[in-house]
């Protein structure tokens, strides 16, 4: 489990600290942390290159360009605001030979120390100039340039980090963008930083935490699923999540809708039948994947909610809550619901997701008070309790259609073992990525395979 903090908690606890250390001391920790740092990634090379902004990100770079000096590398750096720069680092980098320069030429590696905390949108333009003709990897003081720090959002040019190093703890870019291989400096923070903003689970986590059968246990023990969803129209949803569902837990599924000739032809151990209202007792039900948005589908959706069992609502049931706010009645406030939008869905039920998703995700949910999966190539799981979740995924393979029905089925299971909404969610999307990594190994895949590449992730999580 990884912590992130927000820009505002890290500077509050780098005021504290700085307040007790001598001046300059934090900063120059950073620097050493990324001076070796790109020694390291210089391996035989021997220039390096500073893009150096306005502030104390471009101090960062300008001593580390110091201590690399030192060490015999050749140093070389752009003042992009030559009258903002930072002074002690400037005067320190000059003293030991350091060379300022018009544009970068000819190095091994550069240092980008262009913004950092204090990013705002993208690039500027003369900024953007130098790093468009970059042709070395690109090492980032605490944050690759032009990505905000909070939200992980580009809107324009930005650095492409091959690795960033960063000091004190993770900000949520670190998670939610791409920042190359994310190397963290000790600087002294930890005593002042409390509980993260942000949490990121590694496989250990979920590995943990994924429920699977002890000696004690039978079918019926280890929660069962029900699976609402598909339609004449959409038999592939149910068939989808159906299979998700029994291949994330052992245990009982149950799946009750129009598709039940297909989810009981494609797998035979399935409990099918044509009705919610008969299909038997479950612990979780997932509701909504191709289901529909007509009368019929959205009495579906209130025998669900009523059912007073933890429901994971997907796709068209979003829609219908969305459409027919009467139908939050019909859940009881006190069992667990969680929503797992797309972008449209979002919008359909609170407005434009807009560049911030984390708040986003973090609105809705205590709007709604629901766990809410907010979908995306970053995933944010945001609880109405205020905990957040991110997990971004290493690939895009799981952008093809009939991907989130898989991801609900698997939710659904876990919430049926009794896991912890959030944590849930949380596990659900971390395999789902996995299973998409796997099955796709470099070339397309459609959700058919995504699903069978369950077994694979789930694996690949458990401990040894
Ligand atoms: N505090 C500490 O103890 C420690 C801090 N440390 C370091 O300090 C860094 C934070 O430094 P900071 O707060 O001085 O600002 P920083 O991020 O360098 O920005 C400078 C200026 O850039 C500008 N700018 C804004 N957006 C821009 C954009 N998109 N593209 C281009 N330029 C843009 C904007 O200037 P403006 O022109 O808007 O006035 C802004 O004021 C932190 O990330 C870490 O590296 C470490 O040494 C550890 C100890
Ligand atoms: N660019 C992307 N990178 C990685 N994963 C993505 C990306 N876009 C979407 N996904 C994932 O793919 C799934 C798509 O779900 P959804 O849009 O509901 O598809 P469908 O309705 O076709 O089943 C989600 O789990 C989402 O997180
Ligand atoms: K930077």
């Amino acid at each position: 489990m990884r912590g992130l903090w927000t820009t505002d908690r890290v500077r509050a606890a780098e005021e504290r600290v700085m307040a007790v250390v001598p001046a300059g001391a934090l900063m120059r920790r950073a620097a050493f942390g990324v001076a070796v740092v790109a020694a390291e990634l210089l391996a035989g090379g021997r220039r390096v290159g500073l893009l150096v902004g306005a502030g104390n990100n471009g101090g960062d770079a300008l001593w580390a360009g110091y201590y690399l000096r030192k060490r015999g590398v050749a140093v070389s750096a752009v003042l992009l605001t030559p009258d903002r720069v930072h002074a002690e680092g400037l005067a320190a980098f000059r003293r030991v030979g350091g060379r300022v320069v018009d544009r970068l030429a000819d190095v091994d590696l550069v240092i980008d120390g262009i913004v950092g905390l204090s990013a705002r949108g993208p690039l500027r333009p003369d900024a953007a100039e130098h790093v468009a003709h970059l042709d070395a990897p690109v090492l980032s003081v605490d944050l690759p340039s032009g990505i905000d720090p909070d939200t992980g959002a580009t809107s324009g040019p930005a650095v492409r980090a091959h690795t960033t190093v960063t000091f004190g703890c993770l900000k949520p870019v670190h998670a939610l963008a791409d920042c190359g291989d994310v190397r963290l400096v000790d600087i002294g923070l930890a005593g002042e930083l409390h509980g993260p903003d942000l949490v990121e689970l590694d496989v250990a986590d979920v590995g943990l935490a994924w429920p699977v059968p002890g000696p004690e246990d039978d079918k019926y023990t280890q929660g069962v699923t029900g699976i609402a969803a598909g339609s004449a129209t959409y038999p592939g949803a149910a068939v989808l999540a159906a299979g998700a569902a029994l291949l994330s837990t052992s245990g009982l599924v149950r799946y009750a809708g129009a598709a039940a000739e297909g989810v009981r032809a494609r797998w035979p151990e399935a409990v099918c039948t044509g009705s919610v209202t008969d299909a038997g007792r479950v612990q979780a039900w997932v509701v909504g994947p191709g289901l529909g948005t007509g009368l019929g589908a959205e009495a579906v959706l209130r025998t669900v909610l009523e059912a007073g069992v933890p429901v994971c609502a997907d796709a068209d049931a979003i829609t219908m809550l969305a459409n027919n706010p009467d139908l939050w009645d019909a859940r009881d406030p006190d069992t667990p619901l969680v929503l797992t939008p797309h972008d449209r869905e979002y919008e359909r039920l609170a407005g434009p997701v807009g560049d911030d998703r984390v708040t986003a995700a973090r609105k809705a949910a205590e709007r709604f008070n629901a766990v809410v999966l907010l979908k995306g190539h970053a995933t944010v799981v945001a609880g109405p309790d205020g905990r957040v979740l991110v997990n971004r995924a290493r690939s895009s393979w799981a952008a093809t259609a009939g991907s989130g029905d898989v991801l609900s089925g698997v939710l659904g299971s876990l919430l049926a073992a009794g896991l912890d909404p959030v944590l849930a969610a949380g596990c659900a999307a971390k395999v789902h990525v996995l299973a998409a990594e796997l099955a796709a190994d470099g070339a397309p895949i459609p959700a058919t395979s995504l699903l069978g590449a369950i077994p694979d992730a789930i694996r690949a999580v458990r401990p040894l």
